[in-house]
């Protein structure tokens, strides 16, 4: 499997070099044209062993390091010449990097940095591709210089040699086993002991050790975190991909599919005709669409950014780290939970193998942790959130994606109820802002109590989750929202398409107010009739959005290559399809299993024969 994908990894990364090379050669926004690509999910169902080479190796070098670090490994790494990994995680740490164990300690006498894991738990443990394919990687350590502790600090390794790929000396590498999904990674483990690199390997494009030993410090130290900034935004986007791919799938088998007569003695409807069914199914097509673009925002938001920190400007790495937060932890929660509904719409048959549920669900299952475990960003996020109501209460400006915080602050009750789209969109924010301020009245208890900040986030925890998670609706709705109604381009779109897109947000806002009534009753007053409209709309709208829940899947646009599914084959042959998958099964290649005269003859002669004693 690993050299499967390795192969068909390398035929992608061919495939992103001729568009970079065509397109963008340092942007960011070539892989979003791949996210769909058959080379990226269906060639490779067991995971890119290369995706970290691509998104983090390369990248790293060439927004952390210094030009001249760039010439000498960066363009190697770009045109694949070398093959490398972010080695951040260790078998200890993962979540607190000031707590990572690995170090370098500068050696002035050399110009060198050693390099070590002191114990089996600074080992590091997960990087993609470190068990077998990388030759390189970036070693993410803390940095000492005559024994003090300057914080994080990032080194080129070079870990195997380029042209036996045998580990060189002082290092010890390997993969960490099996796992629930994407087994074709080879995430691996590496420990080093006493190795030696220049200084020259430690990326100094934000903060340098000079040769005599002297530290200077980085502008903003938070700009050694956007690599993993980078990633969030290309999760948010590919995990939308993978809940567009299995909405696909149980879509078409749901028009597929005949069971359980409507009306008695009517013929069996096709099993979208139900209106529970529609309620699993179209849901989770729009939800695609929505992340989809909230990520394509994200998208253009970290292009922007990292313009501006290639310029020395570090203002909106603040916001763009809220959203790539928010995002990373919305998209992946929900398109996991998501796929895992549309698995359950489809019977039995999404069970098996030949349906692929199983496998895009294990590909984008551990979204919810790599790159920053969800519970841990929604912290992060609740933090943010808490300094960004303070700047509300002095009567300070916020940034854009939170300037809805401002305005709902001085709201001093909520509106009229109307049911509108902008009522609904409302109504989330409002809820959002009352929990921010319930969670800051919390906190800020506990610090002034001496509670320092750590504590105090620790203790408000779930006031700070429930605020991020409304944040989070808040911006994604907002989103959609401005995209429906409010586009530049939205004269250009025929009436009936402008419909369709209407009838998804309507979905869209009507769902996610009933997902967070309890949070929103909390603050605004709704009478039972309003809800029971709501409810009334809701069923309303799934049968509008009904005859069209193919055609928004086909726009998708996943070639079979890439669903890779019995059941979301395009041309519908269902049944077909699952026979053929089940007669390749090794099983069926005798009529007559090995098992049976090894194990199962003897257990039942044994059966039989202690019956009759027993009769004796
Ligand atoms: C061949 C062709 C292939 C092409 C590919 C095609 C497409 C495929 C796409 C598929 C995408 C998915 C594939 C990915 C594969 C898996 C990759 C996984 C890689 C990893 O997992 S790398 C390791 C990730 N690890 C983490 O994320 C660690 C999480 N922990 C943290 O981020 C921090 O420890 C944490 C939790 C934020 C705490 O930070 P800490 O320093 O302890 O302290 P504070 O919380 O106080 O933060 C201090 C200060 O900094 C601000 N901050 C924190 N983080 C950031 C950031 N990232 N950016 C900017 N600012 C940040 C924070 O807000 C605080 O600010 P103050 O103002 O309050 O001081
Ligand atoms: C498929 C996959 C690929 C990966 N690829 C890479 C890679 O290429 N490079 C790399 O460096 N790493 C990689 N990782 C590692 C990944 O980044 C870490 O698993 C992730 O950062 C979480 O760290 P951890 O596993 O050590 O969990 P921990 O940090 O130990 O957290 C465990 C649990 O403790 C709780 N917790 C932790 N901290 C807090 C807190 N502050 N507040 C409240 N609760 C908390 C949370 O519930 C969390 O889930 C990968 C992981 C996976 C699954």
């Amino acid at each position: 499997m690993a050299s499967m994908s390795v192969k068909h990894a390398i035929a992608a990364a061919k495939k992103l070099r001729s568009l970079q090379e065509r397109f963008n050669p340092g942007g960011s926004d070539i892989y979003p044209a791949l996210m769909g690509d058959e080379a990226i999910t269906a060639l490779i169902p067991s995971g890119n062993p290369l995706s970290v080479h691509i998104l983090m190796f390369t990248r790293a070098l060439r927004e952390q390091g210094t030009d001249e670090q760039y010439e000498k490994f960066g363009r190697r790494a770009d045109n694949n010449e070398i093959i490398g990994t972010f080695a951040q995680t260790e078998l200890g740490h993962g979540t607190y990097l000031r707590g990572l164990e690995a170090r370098a300690d500068y050696d002035r006498g050399t110009e060198e940095f050693v390099l070590n894991t002191p114990k089996l738990s600074s080992y590091k443990w997960w990087p993609g591709g470190l068990g077998q394919t990388c030759n390189y990687c970036i070693f993410v350590a803390q940095l000492y210089i005559d024994n003090e502790a300057k914080g994080m600090a990032m080194f080129v390794v070079q870990i195997r040699d380029e042209e036996t790929h045998m580990p060189l000396p002082g290092v010890h590498v390997g993969e960490i086993g099996k796992k629930m999904g994407l087994n074709g990674v080879n995430n691996g483990f590496l420990g080093l002991k006493d190795y030696r690199v220049p200084r020259l390997n430690m990326l100094m494009r934000h903060q340098q050790v000079l040769p005599d030993g002297r530290f200077v410090k980085s502008p903003v130290s938070q700009v050694s975190y956007f690599p993993m900034v980078f990633v969030r935004c290309m999760v948010a986007r590919q995990n939308s991909n993978y809940l567009a791919q299995a909405a696909t799938i149980a879509t078409r088998y749901s028009v597929i599919r005949r069971q359980s007569p409507i009306e008695e003695g009517q013929p069996e409807p096709k099993i979208l005709e139900h209106l529970t069914q529609q309620m699993k199914v179209i849901p989770e097509i729009v939800t695609a669409v929505v992340y989809r673009l909230a990520a394509a925002n994200l998208q253009n938001m970290y292009n922007e950014t990292a313009e501006a920190v290639y310029r020395k400007d570090f203002s909106r790495l603040p916001e763009l780290h809220a959203l790539a937060c928010i995002l990373k932890v919305a998209t992946s929660y929900d398109s996991t939970y998501g796929i895992e509904r549309l698995r359950q719409a489809c019977g039995g048959h999404g069970y098996l193998t030949a349906g692929n549920l199983g496998n895009i669900f294990a590909m984008a299952a551990p979204a919810c942790t790599y790159e920053g475990e969800n519970s841990v960003l929604y912290l992060q996020v609740g933090k943010i959130l808490m300094k960004n109501w303070s700047q509300v209460l002095a009567g300070r400006e916020l940034m854009p994606s939170m300037a809805y915080i401002s305005e709902c602050s001085k709201m001093t009750s909520f509106p009229q109820w109307t049911g509108s789209w902008e009522c609904l969109l409302k109504a989330i924010q409002y809820a959002c802002v009352g929990s921010i301020r319930l969670a800051f009245q919390s906190y800020n208890a506990r610090v002034q109590s001496a509670q320092s900040q750590t504590a105090a986030v620790n203790y408000s925890g779930l006031e700070l989750t429930k605020a991020a998670e409304l944040h989070g609706r808040s911006y994604v709705a907002g989103n959609f929202y401005q995209q429906i109604v409010n586009s530049p381009n939205k004269h250009q779109r025929s009436p009936q398409f402008q419909k369709v897109l209407e009838n998804m947000l309507e979905l869209h806002l009507i769902q996610i107010f009933f997902r967070h009534l309890g949070d929103i009753l909390r603050f605004i007053r709704i009478t039972e009739d309003e809800i029971s409209a709501l409810q009334r709309r809701l069923e309303e709208v799934l049968k509008e959005l009904r005859p069209d829940a193919v055609a928004i899947t086909d726009a998708f646009d996943f070639n079979d290559k890439i669903l890779s599914s019995a059941l979301g084959c395009y041309d519908g042959n269902v049944y077909e399809r699952l026979f053929e998958a089940a007669l390749k099964h090794p099983l069926n290649r005798k009529s007559v299993p090995d098992f049976f005269e090894a194990h199962l003859k003897p257990f039942m002669k044994e059966n039989a024969d202690n019956a009759k004693k027993s009769k004796l």
